[in-house]
């Protein structure tokens, strides 16, 4: 097991309502399996997973295990979400290799799947007619979702911006809010009554993340989507307390493709419908995440298309978007080359 670390630099900056994303910075975890090599990425963001340096820290752990046993016990003992993810993408990889099979075919679907719808993703700063101009941009490109920031400013502005949107991208245009725990419960339900008016899809995430029971509370006249809250509970607890119509699965925070997979095919099981994100990861977490969500059947528009807010990456991207749907690498593996 080889671990190295990388830092890739966004373009423009992604201002949320929990800070603004300037930077990734993880590590490269190669494994081999069965004579093949199989890479991953483990790149933690602090608040959703453990911080950098307890991701290292488990990630060397992992390796002295590794080399002394096998694979699967390291697995079992790193107890960290990013370091799991790194080192559980990678021997998927490496066993999707070892099978010759794309590795969406090796997490257990069997039919071919070309591409999954995306959503394109708006920072929530600027002014209602800039927001509405990068609206616009996306939806030429061919989006048919957009998903707003918001949360950062007041509820007021907030409401103009999706409403400039709305405006100016017409009724067929599906418009996701993701507040990032931002509102109390008072404001949430002041917002929602607005958002519903201008036929939002969901509001992902409008309270903050221990609550659960406030958010089922929420539900009716726009969807409710969980994200943060998985960072917490787990989907176990999400279905039981009736609290979302939509949970957001980011397999950088569940600790890996083979924990998202489960907990989304879980979620739609219980009639909870799942989209699949990520952390603005890298191009192999991410298109690991692009494999994820070709898994699952019937999934949502997910959030999948951050490649372009990068300014470096790790390598060429494999899975270009087409008229808002992301291609899915039907190579060998996650669709990147054996070593990067
Ligand atoms: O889901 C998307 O459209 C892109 C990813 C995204 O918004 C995000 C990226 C990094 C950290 C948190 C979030 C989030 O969904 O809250
Ligand atoms: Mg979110």
């Amino acid at each position: 097991m080889d671990v190295e670390p990388f830092s890739v630099e966004l373009a423009d900056p992604l201002g949320t309502a929990r800070g603004t994303i300037q930077q990734r910075n993880g590590f490269l975890v190669t494994v081999g399996y069965n004579g093949r090599h199989g890479v991953g990425e483990a790149t933690p963001l602090p608040g959703w997973t453990e911080s950098y340096e307890e991701c290292r820290e488990a990630l060397n752990r992992g390796a002295n295990i590794a080399t002394e046993l096998d694979w699967g016990v390291a697995l079992a003992k790193l107890d960290t979400p990013a370091a799991r993810h790194g080192l559980s993408l990678a021997f998927a990889e490496a066993r999707a290799r070892a099978s010759d099979e794309p590795l969406y075919r090796s997490l257990g679907r069997d039919d071919l799947v070309e591409s999954v719808p995306v959503n394109a993703t708006l920072s929530g700063d600027g002014t209602p007619s800039a927001v509405a101009h990068r609206a616009r941009e996306a939806v030429k490109t061919g989006f048919q979702t957009l998903k707003l920031k918001v949360g950062t400013n007041g509820i007021e502005e907030d409401i103009e911006r999706v409403r400039a949107i709305r405006d100016a991208v017409g009724d067929e245009i599906a418009i996701r809010v993701d507040a990032n725990g931002a509102w109390t419960p008072v404001e949430a339900r002041q917002a929602i009554d607005s958002l519903a008016v201008l036929d939002v899809e969901y509001v992902e995430q409008p309270l903050s993340t221990a609550d659960l029971s406030a958010h089922a509370e929420l539900r009716g006249s726009v969807d409710i989507a969980l994200d943060e809250s998985l960072v917490s509970h787990d989907i176990e607890d999400v279905i039981e307390s009736d609290a979302a119509d939509v949970v957001i699965i980011k397999p950088m925070v569940l600790g890996g493709p083979d924990r998202a997979v489960a907990a989304a095919l879980r979620a739609q099981e219980a009639g909870i419908d799942p989209v699949i994100s990520n952390t603005i990861d890298a191009v192999v977490a991410r298109t690991g995440a692009v494999h994820v969500a070709a898994r699952i059947p019937d999934v949502r528009p997910c959030g999948l298309a951050t490649g372009a807010l990068l300014e470096t990456d790790l390598a060429s991207d494999p899975a270009p978007i087409i008229d808002g749907e992301i291609s899915v690498p039907q190579d060998a593996g996650i669709g990147l080359p054996e070593r990067l």
